[in-house]
């Protein structure tokens, strides 16, 4: 939903900036790079130590780079099936490192196990939905389904609880539970959407099938 909707509006937004990196000589390429090593290193530095805020302030500031990479690609007309492979991919890296810093923290100074579990699930349950649909084009199906729970789902309800959750560590009562409500409702929204995808690509191979394709 918010790949559809919001995408129209940060592509008007960061624009000008993507130009400008242009401009000073900067490639997409360089901006994928040092975008997940920000989100890398602002996850696995401070979520791990229940440093929530200031982890999501660090991943937050890195985090948008991965809109920025295909805007300064598309106006520079360099877009490549290499740097379609490289953002893909190493999203899967920053959105492992977000869940990653949660689990981290709940099994150890969190303390709680099923907090790290569900964290450890909506990691691989989220690498899963991306999966279903990078197997499904590569084998010529669409996977033509939106989901419930997308990347940028995941990304936002996850970020905007954690950075609130870390204000517990500034004195704001009880705000530290949407950290724990936002990795359930990311966990059910992730396995929903991994059905959704999978039922939608075993009816596009059906119907490849049917037409007289569909095989191996
Ligand atoms: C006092 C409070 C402190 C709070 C501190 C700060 C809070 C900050 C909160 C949130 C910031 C969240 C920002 C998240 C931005 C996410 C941007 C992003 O990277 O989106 C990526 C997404 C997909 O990009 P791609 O096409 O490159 O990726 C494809 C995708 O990954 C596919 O995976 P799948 O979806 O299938 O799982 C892969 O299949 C494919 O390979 C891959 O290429 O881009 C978009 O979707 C574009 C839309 C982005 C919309 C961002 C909306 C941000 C909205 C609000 C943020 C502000 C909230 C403020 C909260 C304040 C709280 C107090
Ligand atoms: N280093 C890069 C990054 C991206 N691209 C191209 O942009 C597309 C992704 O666009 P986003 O708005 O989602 O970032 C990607 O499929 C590539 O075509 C690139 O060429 N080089
Ligand atoms: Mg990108
Ligand atoms: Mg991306």
């Amino acid at each position: 939903m918010l790949n559809k909707y919001a995408r129209a509006f940060f592509t008007r937004v960061l624009t000008p900036f993507a130009s400008f990196l242009l401009r000073i000589g900067v490639s997409p390429d360089m901006v994928t790079l040092v975008g997940t090593a920000g989100v890398v290193a602002g996850a696995l530095v401070f979520f791990p130590q229940g440093s929530f805020f200031w982890g999501t302030i660090v991943i937050t500031a890195f985090v948008f780079s991965d809109l920025v990479d295909g805007n300064m690609a598309r106006q520079a007309g360099s877009s490549s099936v290499w740097g379609a492979f490289l953002d893909s991919t190493l999203d899967r890296v920053a959105d492992s490192a977000v869940f990653a810093g949660i689990a981290l923290w709940y099994a150890g100074g969190g303390d709680n196990l099923l907090l790290c579990s569900v964290a450890l699930f909506c990691l691989a349950s989220g690498q899963v939905v991306s999966y279903t649909k990078a197997r499904a084009e590569s084998l010529g199906l669409k996977c033509d389904v939106s989901g419930l729970v997308e990347r940028a789902e995941r990304l936002v309800v996850t970020l905007v609880a954690a950075g609130l959750a870390g204000l517990h560590g500034f004195g704001v009562p009880y705000i530290d539970w949407l950290l724990p409500i936002a990795l359930w409702l990311i966990a059910v929204g992730s396995l929903i959407t991994a059905l959704q995808r999978i039922l939608t690509v075993r009816r596009e191979a059906a119907e490849a099938i049917a037409a007289g394709g569909g095989q191996l």
